[in-house]
């Protein structure tokens, strides 16, 4: 389990900002939903917690510890698509998953250890439901099976932190609903900090623990990419009582340009 904290985080791509002094304190074990409009920085903000991105100003800290530049063992990801290797069974998919957690030089394991590792993937292929299909190429699966692969997959590096960016994203309804039941009891199991990046708002408040909001609050119809997204709500789901914890600030009202006397 672990702590993530975003300290003064800014995120700019030449002179377009794109997170503007990000501050959020993520608990071990919570499972915190990230919504917003388009464009607003939320892949951005997951890939920056992966170590493929990093903040051009402020840090990232698990557990007290800067963030490593690269992704690592702690830290397993789930796209909205293209996350497993298609050239490889279910089987040899989540094989592959343990294989660079354990050996991430080689990339493979032999012996005792390889037989380890057949071991608990076949555990992780049972528990995401596709023990029947685990000699298929992912080609051979629904968009479902596939996507419960690349959480098996994700699984299988025992990460600390799973990062979901709109895994559900192209799954009909029905799909969708079977993932968020197998999701939810899996975190809970696992006890990992999950942060789930959803344009679905039934989604992101049905699963997470948390739901923050990313916006921006400011504008410059001059220069669109002047100002970043900030955190405009930030919801404790789990705290008692009918207020929610709102983090919204309302911009200064704009001033005159003339003044009137
Ligand atoms: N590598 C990059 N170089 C330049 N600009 C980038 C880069 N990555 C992201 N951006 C810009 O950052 C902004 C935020 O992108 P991001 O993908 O994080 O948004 P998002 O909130 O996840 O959007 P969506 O919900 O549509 O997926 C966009 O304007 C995008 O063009």
């Amino acid at each position: 389990m672990s702590a993530i904290s975003v300290r003064n985080v800014w995120v700019e791509f030449g002179d377009q900002v794109v997170i503007e002094n990000l501050n959020l304190e993520i608990a071990s074990g919570s499972f915190v939903s990230v919504v917003g409009p388009s464009g607003c920085g939320k892949s951005t903000f997951l890939r920056m917690v992966l170590g493929q991105d990093r903040p051009t100003r402020g840090a990232l800290l698990l557990d007290g510890r800067p963030l490593r530049d690269e992704p690592d063992a702690d830290r397993g990801v789930v796209f909205q698509r293209y996350s497993v290797f298609p050239h490889m069974t279910v089987l040899a998919n989540v094989v592959a998953g343990y294989e660079f957690a354990q050996s991430p030089l080689l990339g493979r394991l032999f012996g005792r250890a390889k037989r380890q590792a057949v071991e608990k993937a076949e555990e992780l292929i049972e528990a995401v439901g596709l023990a029947a299909h685990r000699h298929k190429y992912p080609l051979a699966l629904s968009g479902g099976m596939q996507q419960r692969l690349a959480i098996a997959q994700a699984l299988a590096k025992d990460p600390k932190i799973l990062l979901l960016d709109e895994p559900f994203g192209a799954l009909d309804p029905g799909t969708r609903a079977q993932m968020h039941a197998l999701l939810k009891p899996l975190w809970a199991r696992l006890g990992m900090t999950v942060i789930m990046v959803t344009h679905d708002l039934r989604e992101a408040f049905g699963l997470g623990t948390r739901v923050v909001a990313f916006d921006k609050v400011r504008h410059d119809p001059q220069a669109p990419g002047r100002f970043g997204a900030r955190v405009t709500y930030d919801l404790d789901l789990t705290r008692e009582g009918p207020v929610p914890v709102l983090g919204f600030q309302k911009p200064p009202a704009p001033q005159p340009l003339v003044a009137s006397d």
